[in-house]
């Protein structure tokens, strides 16, 4: 076991960062992991290299296509193979449509030797989804987090909310993907979908992220970092107290 083990039967706050300087901050805010945005990196190698913080990382090289800012497909997911050997590098995030195939931009195999070699060094794989549009209904949803657990050991699910009702279209899936024995991670995007990272936890949702600085938020309708640390403590510890 290492010093840099993760345990997602348990909610993980990732502090989102473009760079691993902030991670001094981000364990003052209490956060379980950093998120660290190669994409969005300035030498996201050689930051790694140089990595002696204390939190584990999850290492995210977000593709163009599944709205990140890494254009040369080839080079991120080397970037990654090589960033899942570093000793501090928990957790590993691969878009769902990168393994499955079914976008032609992705390069399939490698993301898929990308997972392999993760998983041989222990390092956890989070399939993600993302939907920058809409959220769907909620059997596209299930059906979602369903597919994204076959390509990962966590299906990460982040949709855009509209209203209400696409808030509770995306808890209703988080709990009955929890119930199925699934382990999930759920966020609502943009201001709608604001309250579903603090509540998704409550149903289930194993990863909340949250940037240290509100300006550098990686994506709409993110809470600061330890308002949102609070508030998922305060809701999930009521909510088991109440053995619900
Ligand atoms: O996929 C996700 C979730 C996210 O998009 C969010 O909505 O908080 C933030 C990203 O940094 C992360 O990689």
């Amino acid at each position: 076991m290492s010093a840099f083990d993760l345990n997602f039967d348990e909610f993980v706050l990732a502090a989102s960062t473009d760079s691993l300087a902030d991670e001094p901050a981000a364990r003052e805010a209490v956060a379980d992991a950093v998120e660290f945005r190669l994409d969005l990196a300035a030498d996201p190698l050689d930051q790694l290299a140089g990595y002696d913080g204390e939190l584990p990382i999850i290492a995210t090289n977000r593709a163009a296509w599944e709205g990140g800012e890494a254009t040369d497909e080839a080079g991120r997911l080397d970037t990654l193979a090589t960033a899942v050997e570093h000793d501090a590098v928990a957790a590993v995030d691969l878009e769902c449509r990168a393994l499955d195939g079914s976008v032609a931009d992705a390069d399939t195999d490698t993301a898929r030797d990308v997972r392999a070699s993760a998983r041989e060094a222990g390092v956890t794989v989070i399939a993600s989804i993302h939907d920058f549009e809409s959220t769907p209904p909620v059997a596209e949803l299930t059906e979602r987090l369903r597919l994204g657990s076959e390509e990962g050991d966590i299906a990460k699910l982040a949709t855009t909310a509209h209203d209400r009702g696409d808030a509770l279209d995306l808890l209703t899936a988080t709990h009955r993907a929890t119930a199925a024995g699934r382990t999930v991670a759920t966020m609502g995007m943009g201001a709608a979908g604001q309250h579903t990272r603090a509540v998704a936890p409550v149903y289930g949702s194993k990863i909340g992220y949250a940037p240290v600085d509100p300006a550098d938020a990686t994506a709409p309708g993110q809470y600061p970092l330890a308002t949102l640390r609070e508030v998922v403590d305060t809701l999930t510890t009521a909510t088991a107290n109440n053995d619900v």
